[in-house]
């Protein structure tokens, strides 16, 4: 039987361990703030924010939100980074992304304090993943390892695939299942959209990640018996219901359950466990600012 991995119960035990690290921070008079900036008025990216504002609140860190016209000047944006970084009271902060075009994303993310950068896209960060010793983990490669720890899935000698290359799910995870660590030790193949052979390299995996942001690309010929399948899509398709569309992954779900030994459903598998461990990493940097030592789950 194929086991539909609940990445919304794994992120409830996360964020229940979490309210535990807030306490001890509580203890020494801390309480973390997270400041969320969205320069955007595409729905999907309002959605989000508001989804991590909620999670702040329920677990106790105070959220700072700042909104900025999508057709206000760039610099805008980096006034808003600078005082944020400068706020004492914030200790991580996310700039959703996408930024409209004439906003330079690259000089948004390296504005960014590093100690402050929760979603771990400064350079600086970058380069500590890649070199084994992270500070913040990106949140949605390390929901994806927490999962696969919570279902026992090991990745110490497994063949993992990834399709998708991007620097927030592919890249980053690739390194980390790369790490020599527990929760790495893997052989790890990069795959992409346009990969030749990208059926035979799938069907090779034991872990199998999809992160192409194409809607149901990933079909049962790709998958064999027993594969674990991580769906890391969340494509907005029109529908007939009352929002006028419908959330669906990169993996052909319904066809893929039927052969994979343990899969992650959309909604409701990896987007769950990306907010909590953006909670994680806020709590962690409001620990390594003050010098607190906080218990991670
Ligand atoms: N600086 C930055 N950091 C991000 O982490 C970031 C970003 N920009 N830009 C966009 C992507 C996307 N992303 C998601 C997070 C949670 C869900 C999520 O919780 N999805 C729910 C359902 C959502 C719904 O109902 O629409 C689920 O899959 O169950 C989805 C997508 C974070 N991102």
């Amino acid at each position: 039987m194929t086991e539909v991995i609940d990445g919304k119960a794994v992120a409830a035990d996360i964020r229940e361990s979490l309210a535990a690290c807030i306490a001890t921070l509580d203890d020494e008079g801390v309480e973390p703030g997270l400041a969320t900036v969205l320069m955007s008025d595409d729905p999907a990216s309002e959605t989000y924010v508001s989804m991590k504002q909620r999670d702040c609140e329920e677990v106790g860190i105070d959220g700072i939100h700042v909104e900025i016209d999508p057709d206000a000047p760039a610099a805008e944006l980096y006034d808003t980074i600078d005082e944020l970084n400068a706020d004492p009271t914030v200790n991580g902060i996310l700039v959703q992304m996408p930024v409209p075009e004439h906003v330079d994303e690259r000089r948004v993310l390296r504005r960014i304090d590093p100690v402050k950068d929760v979603d771990g896209f400064h350079p600086e960060n970058v380069g500590r993943l890649v070199a084994g010793n992270d500070r913040y983990r990106p949140c949605t490669p390390h929901g994806i390892q927490k999962l696969l720890e919570a279902y026992e899935i090991e990745t110490e000698s497994a063949d993992a695939v990834i399709v998708g290359r991007s620097n927030i799910v592919g890249k980053p995870l690739a390194n980390l299942l790369l790490q020599k660590a527990d929760d790495g030790n893997a052989t790890v193949t990069v795959c992409h959209s346009r990969t030749e052979d990208l059926t035979e390299k799938a069907r090779n995996a034991d872990i199998l990640v999809a992160a192409v942001g194409l809607a149901e690309i990933i079909d049962a010929e790709m998958v064999t018996d027993g594969t674990t399948v991580i769906d890391v899509g969340v494509n907005r398709v029109d529908a007939d219901t009352e929002k006028g569309y419908e959330l669906v992954g990169d993996v052909d779900y319904d066809a893929v359950a039927e052969v994979a030994g343990a899969i992650t459903p959309v909604p409701g598998g990896v987007g769950p466990m990306t907010r909590a461990m953006l909670l994680y990493n806020t709590v962690k940097a409001a620990g390594l600012q003050h010098d607190v030592d906080v218990d991670l789950p």
